[in-house]
């Protein structure tokens, strides 16, 4: 049976220190400030930008939210976020994912200064990471690099396999356990015997959006299980791209969904924009 790596008390303990880090910013006269910006009305991305607020609150970092409406145009998102970048008293930009259809997402994401990217996905900082520079790391994948990390098993020489090829999280998580010496293997929709090459996993990340989608028999015995997804199962009720209970049973180690790798996205966020801060004003 696999132990639970939890994203809740990791999360806390992360948290906890970036209190400290801010408590010292503030007596050095700086108050690290994250800017947030949600254009349109998804209930999903409403619920992860009022995490963020809450978050900034909860360990002293000051946040400006910026709502717009989901008719916003390219120009006028534009216009804030230059706005934003301007402002000397604003750290870290985030532009929340996803964005309506009417918005070319890379143009949003490339407007916004590599040194207040604290999402880590303009194309300065996606280059610096792939030639280990100093840079922002993406937080989801930042967040399971700290998970795996927080079980002890060696991450190098062993056989990674990430499902999904995203921007966002597939290709950096990828990209991180490469860094960490690990043997990296992406699979995706066209990968043939998938199911043989996730079984062949050490460490396994399951980011393919789609609920339960890696089955029992796609874990090896003693695998470690990072699980991104967020889904909704049958019943309506929240899972991941694993099938929990039957990966558990063959699992070392495994995250769940909720209480796994969100809680540790949301915690990045908060190292990311302390270290904008840090990095912006000499401190
Ligand atoms: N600009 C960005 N947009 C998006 C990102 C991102 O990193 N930057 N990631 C996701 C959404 N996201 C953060 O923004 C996010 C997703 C999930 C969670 C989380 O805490 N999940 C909980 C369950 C939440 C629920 O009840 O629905 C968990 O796993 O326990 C936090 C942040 C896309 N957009």
């Amino acid at each position: 049976m696999a132990q639970i790596i939890s994203g809740k008390e990791l999360a806390a303990r992360i948290k906890q220190r970036v209190s400290g880090q801010v408590e010292e910013l503030k007596a050095g006269g700086v108050t690290p400030c994250l800017a947030v910006v949600l254009v349109g009305d998804d209930p999903a991305s409403a619920v992860y930008v009022r995490g963020k607020e809450s978050d900034c609150r909860e360990c002293g970092i000051g946040s400006r939210m910026l709502r717009l409406p989901a008719d916003t145009t390219q120009a006028q998102l534009l216009e804030q976020l230059e706005k934003l970048a301007a402002d000397k008293s604003v750290h870290g930009i985030l532009v929340q994912l996803p964005l309506p259809a009417q918005i070319d997402e890379q143009a949003v994401i490339a407007a916004i200064p590599p040194e207040k990217d604290v999402d880590g996905f303009s194309p300065v900082n996606v280059g610096r990471m792939m030639i280990g520079e100093e840079c922002f790391l993406p937080c989801t994948p930042a967040g399971c690099i700290e998970m795996l990390k927080s079980t002890g098993v060696p991450i190098a020489g062993k056989q990674a396999v990430v499902l999904g090829r995203s921007n966002i999280v597939g290709k950096p998580a990828a990209m991180l356990l490469l860094r960490e010496n690990a043997t990296v293997t992406i699979c995706h929709s066209k990968t043939e015997d998938l199911a043989a090459v996730c079984a062949g996993a050490d460490i396994l990340v399951a980011a393919i959006g789609k609920p339960k989608f890696v089955t029992g028999d796609m874990v090896k015995p003693g695998a470690v299980v990072i699980d991104v997804g967020i889904n909704r199962d049958e019943n309506g009720k929240l899972c991941g791209d694993v099938d929990f209970a039957a990966a558990e049973a063959k699992a070392s180690f495994i995250t769940p969904v909720p209480g796994g790798v969100g809680l540790m996205t949301r915690a990045m966020l908060l190292v990311n924009t302390i270290q904008a801060a840090r990095r912006q004003t000499g401190r």
